[in-house]
Formats: C-alpha cells, structure tokens, sequence
C-alpha cells in the first residue's frame, strides 16, 4: 500500500537547483510596516504558542499555532530569515494578495502579517483542519462526480471572486485545495500568485507547479510573448478534478514517474487526455471545457459556474 501511494504521487516539481548554484542569500530590505490584518488587533508573535508543524514547502514551515487569549487556533507560515530574497519577496506578495482576497469565501482567510525579530516572515491565516486534496486522495482514494461537483463548484466560486479582484492564483492543485471539518473547500498558497494590474495583463513568468501548467505557460513566446493568468488557472483545475477522479496525474499511468521532455512535449504538442469511459456526459464536457488547448477556447470561472455539471441538483449525480 505504501508503495502504490508513493508510486501515485510522483513529485511533480522540476527539481531546483543544488543550494550552492543558487542565488547568495541575502536579506531582502523590509517595507517599513507589515500589513495590518483585516480588522481588529495586529497579532504578533508573542500571542501565538505553536502545537505542530503542519508542513514544510518552499523555504518555509507552516505551523499549527493557537492565540494565547483567544484560544483560537492559525495555520502560521514561517518564510525563514534565510531564505533566498525571491521567497522573502514573495512571502510579503502573498501576504498582501491574500489580504486582497479577505472577502473570498472559499479562500483560505488572511489574519495578518508581521516579521520576527529574528528577520523570520510570518503569515497568521485560517486553520484548515481536514488536510488538502491531495492527502485526502491518498488516504481516502478517488473522488465520485457527486463530491467532484461539490469541490468543482468550490473552487470555481474561489477562482470567480479571485479573478474579479485580477488575482491569477498560478499554482492550482491538489495540494494547494484545502478543506476543513465543515466540508468547506478553500484555495491556499499564494506565493506563486500575481496581482493584475489590468484585468486583462498578460503574465510571463515560468512559476508554479510545472506539471499543472497549461500548454501556454511553457511557451508563452508562441503566444505573443505572454499568456492569460486566469486561462491558466482553469487548465489546472481540468487537471485536478481529473486527477481527483482517475487517482493518479492525467498525462501519467498509475505508478509512472514523469519523464519531464515526454510530460512537456504530451501537454504541449498532444490531445488534452480525455476521461475514462465511465465519466459522465456532463463532466466529461466540464473537463473538455477547462482543457482546451487554446487560452482562449477556455471557459472562464464565472462560465463554468454555470455549467450543468456544477448546476446539476446533487441528488441526480
Ligand atoms: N491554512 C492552512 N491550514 C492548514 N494547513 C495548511 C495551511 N496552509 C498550508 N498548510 C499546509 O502546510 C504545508 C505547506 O504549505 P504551503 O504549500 O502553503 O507552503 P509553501 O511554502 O508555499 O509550499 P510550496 O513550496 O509547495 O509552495 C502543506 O502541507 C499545507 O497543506
């Protein structure tokens, strides 16, 4: 059993390279204050006690943290002092997209921002207490199209509200679709995302999951030197909700690990993959709607909110 759920989650990430060819580590100047959260008081470091280490990602640790007054429970992002002046950068640039994004209700909730003595950048959100997509895969296996259209509408909702605020979220996944013991379903890890300034400015930038991008994203010269941010978002929710459903990464068989020139070239050059004969019409149509190789042909969140498969009364499914 270990073996299949190791085999099914090959890492999905090019690797980076060796610590010693990257950038010198240096610290990145501050801005003078941190973002204050929403509403109410700032919390500091002082008013939180950690109780577990919830994970570790890209130059950060994530804890799990309660308030020593209020005994409410944070998920906390750590983005060490060390980390290379890219990450520290982008620590402050999800702080505030996630700031921005308050209102979203199926985004993960932003509590505030402050920095540690230590130089240490902290980020205090919401405590998602059930775990993301993706361990629910692993530990529970494949989703049926009625929790699928659940999720689907979830997140979409998530992405419709994102990109109404011109917040391209860049790093959709299931790992980065976290739930709680309400059954509610958010979007989380920001540090990839990008702010619009225009609703209809084009990203360029390579970042984000690599196996998750759309065929765009990998040549964005082809496509006139830049690609849609919000197109891209959907592609990798096709991505996901077709993995959520097959068990294992669409352009891969079950246990394969990913040889990075096929898996660029099969994204890139070949069909969109299509979903197994046991797939509804209805979702079969919502995946097509989202993998559409051409930016353009893509549904946006607020169309594919109205799709059937979404609509449909979740009794029927
Ligand atoms: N709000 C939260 N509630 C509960 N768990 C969380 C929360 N935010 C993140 N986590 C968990 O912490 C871990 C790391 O989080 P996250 O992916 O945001 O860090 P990261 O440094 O951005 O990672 P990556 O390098 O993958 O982008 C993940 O396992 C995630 O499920």
């Amino acid at each position: 059993m270990a073996l299949v759920r190791h085999r099914r989650q090959p890492n999905l990430r090019l690797p980076l390279p060796e610590s010693s060819e990257r950038r010198p580590r240096f610290p990145l100047p501050l801005p003078p204050t941190a973002p204050k959260p929403a509403g109410g008081d700032a919390i500091t470091a002082a008013d939180l006690e950690n109780l577990a280490v919830l994970g570790h990602g890209n130059g950060g640790t994530v804890y799990k943290v309660r308030h020593k007054t209020t005994s409410a429970t944070y998920a906390l992002k750590i983005i060490h002092s060390n980390a290379d002046a890219t990450t520290r950068r982008r620590a402050f640039a999800e702080s505030s997209i996630l700031r921005r994004a308050t209102d979203c209700p199926r985004v993960v909730r932003f509590h505030g921002c402050f920095e540690k003595p230590s130089g240490d950048v902290a980020i205090v959100m919401e405590y998602m207490d059930g775990g993301s997509l993706e361990t629910a895969l692993t530990t529970s296996g494949t989703f049926s199209e009625k929790r699928l259209a659940a999720v689907a509408r979830d997140i979409l909702e998530g992405l419709a509200c994102l990109h109404a605020r011109n917040i391209a979220h860049r790093d959709i996944k299931p790992a980065n679709i976290l739930v709680n013991s309400q059954g509610e379903v958010k979007i989380a890890d920001f540090g990839v995302s990008k702010l619009m300034c225009r609703a209809l400015e084009a990203c360029k930038s390579y970042v984000g999951t690599c196996a998750y991008m759309s065929p765009e994203r990998f040549d964005p010269e082809a496509s006139g030197g830049n690609y849609n941010g919000f197109a891209a978002d959907i592609w990798s929710l096709g991505l996901t909700l077709f993995e959520l459903y097959v068990g294992h990464f669409p352009f891969l068989e079950t246990g394969q690990r990913p040889d990075w020139a096929t898996l660029i070239c099969a994204i890139c050059y070949g069909d969109p993959p299509s979903l197994p004969e046991t797939a509804s019409a209805e979702f079969r149509s919502f995946v097509e709607s989202c993998l559409k190789k051409e930016s353009g042909d893509r549904w946006t969140a607020a169309q594919l909110l109205t799709h059937p498969f979404v609509c449909k009364d979740p009794e029927t499914h």
